[in-house]
């Protein structure tokens, strides 16, 4: 039978008086992606050190494919890829050549296959491929960060927060990306972040670390039912709006300022509700999406009398 793909038992990391990682247990199936969702200082960064043998544990054990960690065992950590320090690239070398220096380290072969050559197409690189790493964006650095993690064809990629400080665009290409990996080349992944919209939209599975302690673990269509989502509406005739949205079966709630619709409905098809609108005859204004972060859906989940108001989508 096929280990999974990460196995943790009882885990804890203290430091002095802090306790980082406390007592955690978590499973990760093959083919699954896994994010750890947690607030800055939550224990993510340390456990996935753990997870690849960076630190040890003070309590607790680990196993990554079958293999305890840390561990001799090549071939296990062979099929690992992983992206845990910030995007870090030989800034004089080109994008092609540093992926070159890490093909070799990874004995990879140079000639008849051409790993460069294809992890280069796989992540949209090529008009990069011969511009030397210190003039890349920062999305850019990311992406060849993410090259180096896959150039292997690893069947666990590890990345601790690896969509931080990319913009939305940036967000939406790594998200398509590690969607892909799973679903056409079975890779598991295993993520850590503190962005709750970009979970909800990527991992299959998710856990919840809150102050070290894995608080939750839910699928992820669990976490999408319940992180609260509605659509902002701004017209200039409220009453007019409302009528017409609810002759079509929609239930909109005043705001203090504009209506808010939370019907799923409403919050799968928004241009259905402006279309709906226009043709009532109460054009939007403004309509935009706007949901929970993190951090109000952990104050409304552990401290449900302290749940603020809803950000706007991105914000988080
Ligand atoms: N080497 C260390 N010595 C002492 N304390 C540490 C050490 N490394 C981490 N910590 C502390 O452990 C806690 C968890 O840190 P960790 O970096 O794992 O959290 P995180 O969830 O990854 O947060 P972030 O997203 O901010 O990196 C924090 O309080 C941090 O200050």
């Amino acid at each position: 039978m096929t280990a999974p793909a990460i196995e943790i038992a009882r885990l804890s990391k203290r430091y002095r008086d802090l306790t980082a990682v406390d007592d955690v247990t978590l499973r990760v199936e093959r083919g699954q992606i896994y994010a750890l969702l947690g607030l800055n200082g939550a224990g993510k960064t340390t456990l996935i050190r753990m997870l690849l043998g960076m630190i040890a544990p003070t309590a607790g054990a680990v196993r990554v494919l079958g293999a305890d960690v840390p561990s001799g065992d090549r071939a296990a950590w062979a099929k690992v890829g992983y992206l845990v320090e910030a995007a870090a690239a030989y800034p004089e070398l080109t994008v092609r050549e540093n992926l070159d220096v890490v093909r070799r380290l990874r004995r990879l072969p140079g000639t008849g296959v051409d790993p460069v050559g294809d992890i280069i197409d796989r992540l949209a690189l090529a008009p990069y491929a011969d511009r030397r790493a210190r003039t890349l964006s920062l999305g850019n650095l990311q992406r060849l960060a993410l090259a180096k993690a896959l150039i292997h064809a690893p069947a666990l990629l590890i990345l601790d927060e690896p969509v931080n400080g990319l913009d939305p665009a940036g967000v939406a290409e790594i998200r398509a990306l590690l969607a892909s990996l799973a679903h056409r080349h079975g890779t598991t992944v295993f993520l850590s972040s503190h962005l709750l919209a970009e979970v909800a939209r990527l991992a299959t599975r998710v856990g919840i670390l809150h102050h070290g302690r894995l608080v939750g673990e839910h699928d992820a269509d669990h976490l999408d039912r319940h992180r609260r989502r509605h659509l902002r509406l701004a017209t200039r005739d409220d009453d007019a709006a409302r009528a017409v949205l609810r002759a079509h079966g929609y239930h909109p709630e005043p705001a203090p300022t504009g209506l808010l619709l939370a019907d799923p409905r409403a919050l799968a098809e928004p241009e259905q509700v402006a279309a709906v609108l226009v043709h009532g005859g109460a054009p939007p204004a403004e309509l935009h999406l706007e949901e929970e972060d993190l951090e109000a859906f952990f104050l409304r989940t552990v401290a449900p009398d302290a749940a603020p108001e809803l950000t706007e989508a991105g914000d988080a």
